[in-house]
């Protein structure tokens, strides 16, 4: 332990910063083998799942976020932050480590601020086009920070940015699984053309509506469509779908594990327009419908969308209207192979294409000179 290095990577709360966090830690690992590498998540939150099952060994901290409609139930959130700090303290003292990466979501905080306090450098992640709260604070004591969207230095210091997109997992990219087997692992029939509807990582409510009132519009389409609710919304689709009786070319499930299978299954995807999803149709060039959440920091989402739509890289139709358009444009669309294949040339210029590795690097440099200062 003593002449390796070691990394903290810590944030999580939805998929959409445990991703990047994985796809780091994958690059740090196959670049430096030996680099020893920690998580700090939060307790209760999606990463204590998908961060062991990605092989890496992750602590808890027992941090919340802030309710902004009822202030009194503060003063625990308060009292959880102080011993998430002093928890962190602990867990920094104890690994030792010579660089420290927070990727946004709760858990990021507490951590990046002890490590900041205690001298070990640090580099924030963010993913989206508008900085996030942690990251906003983080980001005085960062010594880098890697962004995917250009106009950043509205939020952070331009010296410390580097543009480096969105680190995407790296199953997604060296998957080698075939359309018709893909299409084949989810039930369906590979003759037929498919719509992949994703809600970001813990499912979007418009999207879910759109599918449950439009059963029979599915139904008679002739298009198969791979359904993710997310946890939340799972019953309640099952339940309906079971009372429309049996639709064949319908595969509901709350969560894609294989995401790689899903992308080679689907000819069209529907979508949230969180980051992470984003950096994924483009680097898998993926025509995709985009439904931008409204229910997010200033409408962060929205200007993710507009950044491909303005570019003719992917549709878009508003929350609002979705109910009315969103099925009708999509059944539309994946039997119109120009469209697609427009929308599919149009995304793929906007990948970046070696993000966590450019990643890894800056933090590998960071580590190394922390090393070289402080242990002779
Ligand atoms: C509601 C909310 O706060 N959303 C935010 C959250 O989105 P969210 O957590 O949904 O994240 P993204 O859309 O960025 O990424 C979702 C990730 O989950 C994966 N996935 C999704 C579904 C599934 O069944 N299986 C699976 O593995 C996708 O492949 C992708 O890697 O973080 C993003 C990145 O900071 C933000 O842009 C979003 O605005």
């Amino acid at each position: 332990m003593k002449d390796n290095l070691r990394i903290i990577i810590s944030g999580g709360g939805t998929g959409g910063h445990i991703f990047p966090a994985v796809s780091i830690a994958n690059a740090i690992k196959e670049q430096h083998p030996d680099t020893e590498i920690l998580f700090v998540g939060a307790e209760g939150r999606m990463e204590m799942q998908r961060v062991p099952a990605a092989g890496y060994k992750i602590i808890g901290l027992p941090v919340a976020g802030f309710d902004r409609k009822n202030l009194l139930k503060n003063f625990s959130v308060l009292i959880k932050l102080f011993r998430s700090q002093l928890k962190a303290r602990q867990i920094i003292k104890e690994f030792k480590p010579h660089a420290a990466v927070g990727v946004g979501g709760y858990a990021s905080g507490p951590t990046l601020k002890m490590a900041g306090m205690m001298g070990i450098p640090t580099l924030i992640q963010e993913q989206n086009s508008y900085a996030g709260v942690t990251n906003k604070l983080l980001a005085k004591k960062a010594c880098k920070i890697c962004v995917a969207y250009e106009g950043m230095e509205r939020f952070f210091d331009k010296e410390k940015i580097i543009l480096t997109g969105n680190p995407v997992r790296q199953g997604l990219l060296n998957s080698s699984i075939d359309r018709e087997k893909a299409i084949q692992s989810f039930g369906l029939d590979p003759q037929k053309k498919t719509i992949l509807i994703v809600g970001g990582s813990l499912g979007a409510r418009t999207i879910n509506n759109c599918v449950m009132q439009g059963l029979e519009k599915i139904k008679n389409s002739g298009v198969q469509f791979i359904w993710q609710t997310g946890k939340f919304y799972i019953n309640e689709a099952k339940a309906t779908v079971a009372k429309a009786g049996e639709i064949t070319m319908l595969h509901t499930t709350d969560f894609i594990s294989d995401m790689a299978a899903a992308y080679t299954a689907a000819d069209l995807v529907i979508s949230r327009a969180g980051a992470g999803s984003i950096s994924e149709f483009c680097l898998l060039q993926k025509p995709v419908i985009l439904v931008p959440s409204p229910n997010v920091a200033e409408d962060h989402q929205t200007k993710n969308a507009l950044a491909l739509v303005n570019k003719e890289a992917a549709l878009y139709v508003k929350d609002s209207e979705a109910t009315q358009k969103l099925l009708d444009l999509a059944i539309a669309t994946v039997s119109q192979p120009d469209t697609l294949k427009n929308l599919s040339m149009n995304i793929a210029k906007l990948a970046f294409k070696d993000s966590a590795n450019v990643i890894a690097n800056e933090v590998y440099k960071l580590a190394v000179k922390y090393k070289k200062e402080h242990e002779r």
